[in-house]
């Protein structure tokens, strides 16, 4: 991570666990908002007006929090606006690296090999690990944002004078719902197989599977209709999607939150194939990313060997 500005030391997954062996995630620093007349959003300060060509995010696509924020992209039609640069998915002892492999992009704006610089760049000093995703302004060549939840949500609206769309990612009348299931999702499932994963004691562990496979149960009773809330996608059904495509390929293996697969799930399975379907979705998906990024945790897979087995998840795929 960096220190004051400084790569002090290699890069571990386990950013900090508590006196239980619990796996804790940094909290992000940039939290500016990007709205459309440029005054300031609900944290951080003001001067981010939305523009066509402006802002840049850069994601891995292994990692589910930035594939909430390219999804929203997608789904609000944005991709001629927001421009994208995707790092390679394998982690290196110095955090994000760009290029080295296809679907990895070399760093358009500074030519910088590492993720890190870019923050260095944003903040010469800056404490904190150097993660994805950002959402990067060109013109004032500063951090907008850095926390996933927060770009998902403000890309719901601040474009909406640019780009006009019908979708309402996160609609004022199930807004409290949303944010309600958003919580426990989060804990219990998306930050849960991490939990997992990265789990020091056996009770730490065993604490987190039961939390995921408690929350998955809940949710495949839930999902008697299309979607979580209402007759269409929500920032809900992103946030749960980012989980269930990853968990065959990853989470159930190297992670070990196996007591059941998604393929195991019916209605769990079809909401993910009916998120693959809807327009320019599966775009954001990179399979290959997601294997090797995953099995190239070291800690967890000290020879970084990708198995072989998904065959369900990529039929899936290419059968779309
Ligand atoms: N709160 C952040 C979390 C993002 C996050 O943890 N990203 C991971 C990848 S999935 C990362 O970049 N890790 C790099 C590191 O820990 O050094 C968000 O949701 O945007």
């Amino acid at each position: 991570m960096l220190v004051e500005g400084k790569w002090t030391e290699d890069w571990q997954p386990v950013q900090k666990a508590d006196e239980k062996g619990r796996f804790i995630r940094q909290v992000s620093e940039f939290r500016n908002w990007i709205t459309p007349d440029g005054s300031a959003g609900p944290t951080g300060e003001g001067g981010f007006a939305a523009e066509a060509g402006r802002y840049r995010l850069y994601v891995a696509l292994i990692c589910p929090w930035a594939s909430r924020t390219l999804i929203a992209r997608k789904l609000k039609g944005l991709d001629a606006v927001i421009s994208v640069t995707v790092v390679n998915p394998e982690l290196t002892p110095q955090g994000w690296r760009f290029g080295g492999m296809p679907g990895a992009d070399e760093d358009p704006l500074f030519g910088a090999r590492y993720m890190h610089e870019i923050y260095t760049r944003a903040h010469p000093h800056y404490t904190g690990r150097a993660t994805v995703p950002v959402l990067w302004d060109m013109q004032r060549n500063v951090m907008v944002n850095n926390e996933s939840a927060d770009i998902l949500r403000m890309l719901d609206t601040a474009f909406e004078d640019l780009v006009p769309s019908d979708l309402r990612l996160y609609p004022a009348e199930h807004a409290a719902g949303i944010d309600a299931l958003n919580a426990r999702v989060y804990r219990m499932l998306n930050n849960g197989v991490y939990r997992a994963g990265f789990a020091t004691t056996q009770g730490a562990y065993d604490e987190a599977v039961a939390e995921v496979f408690a929350m998955l149960d809940e949710l495949e009773a839930r999902l008697s209709s299309d979607w979580l809330f209402g007759d269409t996608v929500t920032e809900a059904d992103i946030r749960l999607f980012v989980t269930l495509i990853r968990f065959d390929a990853a989470y159930h293996g190297l992670f070990k939150t196996n007591l059941r697969r998604i393929a195991d799930y019916p209605r769990l399975s079809a909401h993910m194939e009916r998120m693959l379907r809807l327009p320019g979705l599966a775009e954001t998906v990179n399979l290959d990313h997601i294997k090797r990024g995953y099995y190239s945790i070291r800690s967890l897979n000290p020879n970084g060997i990708v198995p072989a087995g998904l065959a369900h998840v990529e039929a899936l795929l290419a059968g779309l």
